[in-house]
């Protein structure tokens, strides 16, 4: 059962610095589902050794605006997502701490940090994927 938001909130009070030293450890997948519980807009890949959300936002505009918010955030927390915008709205951010080939809490972190940032999401996707999708701005 998710907890009511305070698991994320908590984890968006952490800093990601130093996560690409190399001694960072990988988080196993139970602690990778623990830890995501409060953030189910993020899927684990097959190997485990990354976590995605996609997402459809209303126009190529939408899009690089919410991109230049992610390059602001990396840059804050020296922590660089992965950044795929196709068919020019479609939109999936992938997360891994390169230095270690896995996810770590440092990863984890970012998606909560990345959930709060307001997106303007295709109304049409919203409305077929459910509107409660992290970060919607009005559309
Ligand atoms: C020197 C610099 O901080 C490192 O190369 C950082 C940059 N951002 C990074 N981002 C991610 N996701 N993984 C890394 O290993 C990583 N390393």
């Amino acid at each position: 059962m998710s907890s009511s938001g305070g698991k994320a909130a908590e984890l968006r009070k952490l800093s990601c610095a130093g996560a690409c030293k190399g001694d960072v450890p990988k988080l196993g997948k139970d602690e990778l589902e623990k830890n995501l519980e409060d953030l189910p807009a993020w899927e684990v890949s097959e190997d485990h050794t990354k976590i995605s959300r996609k997402f459809v936002c209303k126009n190529f505009v939408a899009a690089i605006d919410f991109f230049n918010q992610v390059k602001d955030l990396a840059e804050a927390e020296s922590h660089h997502p992965d950044l795929h915008l196709t068919g020019y709205r479609n939109v999936q951010v992938d997360l891994q701490t390169h230095s270690v080939g896995g996810v770590t809490l440092p990863d984890v972190v970012m998606a909560a940090k990345l959930d709060a940032l307001p997106v303007t999401y295709s109304p049409k996707w919203l409305r077929e994927h459910g509107s409660q999708q992290p970060g919607q701005a009005p559309a």
